[in-house]
């Protein structure tokens, strides 16, 4: 970690308001945001959250779902345990076909909601990065077409590339709305967008 970065971290207020709120990560924030726009999830829905690690995301859901809900998590690192019962963590790749199965057996064959804030390892290479983070979106949408109820909702965090459009122009067939946001604790020079779909209408 190079001493800019430490000193950016330390200076930024998401960071600083994570750790007085007790909250995994700053990434947090970034679904309340979503959540409180979109009202994407709902008390005692069933949540997968992939790329969850170390678990912000995950940690949001489990607030709003409370007691009757279940969040999954999955990243290919350790998420650390949570005091809640209602949550299943998988460390694991979700672009394989093993960790697919243990998503649909842990949640129960369906849920209301898929949330992705998985992004690829970057390179630092402009187009192979675009190319890895189209291919990981590729894998989530294939992922909600399997998993997700009819009416079900997806955020999706998505890099934009040659095929940002003709991704978007298939989800629209697929969902009753769709919307491309940059949530306010999205930093300005990250080029990180989140997709979410409404209203799920599977095939
Ligand atoms: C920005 S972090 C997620 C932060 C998280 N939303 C939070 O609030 O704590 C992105 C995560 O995606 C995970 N990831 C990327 N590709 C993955 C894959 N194929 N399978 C599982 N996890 C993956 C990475 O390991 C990383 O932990």
């Amino acid at each position: 970690m190079s001493d800019s970065w430490q000193h950016e971290r330390k200076n930024d207020p998401y960071y600083k308001k994570a750790k007085q709120e007790d909250y995994r990560s700053r990434a947090s924030y970034k679904l309340k945001q979503l959540n409180k726009k979109f009202k994407l999830i709902k008390s005692g829905n069933t949540v997968v959250d992939l790329g969850a690690a170390p678990g912000g995301w995950s940690q949001v859901a489990l607030e709003i779902v409370g007691e009757e809900g279940l969040v999954v998590g999955v990243d290919l690192n350790r998420i650390r345990r949570f005091p809640e019962e209602n949550f299943y963590g998988i460390r694991g790749d979700f672009t394989t076909k093993e960790v697919q199965d243990k998503i649909i057996e842990l949640c129960g064959g369906k849920t209301q909601v898929l949330i992705s804030d998985a992004s690829p390892s970057l390179t630092g290479i402009k187009n192979l990065d675009q190319l890895r983070s189209i291919d990981l979106i590729n894998v989530v949408i294939e992922i909600a077409n399997i998993i997700l109820e009819e009416k079900g909702n997806l955020a999706m965090k998505v890099f934009q590339g040659p095929e940002y459009k003709q991704m978007l122009n298939q989800l629209k067939k697929q969902f009753r709305q769709v919307k491309t946001t940059k949530p306010p604790s999205s930093r300005k020079k990250s080029s990180e967008m989140y997709v979410v779909g409404l209203g799920f209408r599977p095939k």
